[in-house]
């Protein structure tokens, strides 16, 4: 079953095509609860361990583009985070203890957490004041009843995909063209 790389894309496609629908239909006000709260944040961190993070780096490259304050948790330049800031996290167990730990500290400092997530009831989830529950196999489910993918592949495809979806409903509330975006990106490459 899907031993060649096109079946593998069709069921891909059709994972994150199914998890994305579940998204939007079960809670649409949260996620643009999620949008407001970067908007009105002073400044966004990112968190999230391995592929998780990685994902999560995506988002914060764009929500730079946007020309708001972004920091990626971990980094030598990353400053303290502090009352006003929004910690936004991705973690598909929810239970990753770098993650609930920086959580934890954030609230502690003042600062809101986003928490994406696959768990509702997960430490991560009960410190943040907006969750995006993602209907995705955590890394350790081996059911495949959420997910044939390997470990939580299609967790962290909808963290990209749910990122560039937050970063172009901020693009297009600002009204700004691409053209005035362009000059924040990256000229050191
Ligand atoms: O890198 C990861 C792994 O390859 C799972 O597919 C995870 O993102 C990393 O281990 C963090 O786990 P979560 O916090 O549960 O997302």
């Amino acid at each position: 079953m899907d031993a060649d790389v096109g079946s593998s894309l069709d069921r891909i496609a059709r994972e994150l095509e199914g998890a994305l629908d579940a998204l939007v239909h079960a809670d649409p006000s949260a996620l643009d609860a999620v949008a407001d709260s970067i908007a009105t944040a002073s400044r966004i961190f990112v968190f999230g361990a391995g592929r998780s993070g990685l994902a999560l780096r995506m988002t914060a490259m764009r929500l730079m583009h946007l020309g708001l304050q972004v920091h990626v948790a971990g980094e030598v330049t990353t400053p303290a985070i502090t009352s006003g800031d929004l910690l936004l996290t991705a973690s598909g167990s929810g239970t990753t203890g770098g993650i609930v730990r920086g959580a934890e500290a954030a609230v502690a400092a003042g600062a809101r957490v986003v928490a994406i997530t696959t768990d509702p009831a997960s430490p991560l989830a009960a410190l943040a004041v907006h969750s995006v529950i993602v209907p995705a196999a955590d890394k350790l489910d081996r059911s495949g009843a959420a997910s044939v993918q390997y470990a939580g592949s299609l967790f962290e495809q909808v963290v990209v995909v749910l990122g560039d979806a937050l970063f172009h409903t901020l693009w297009r509330r600002s009204g700004a063209s691409a053209d005035e975006l362009w000059p924040r990106h990256a000229n050191l490459e």
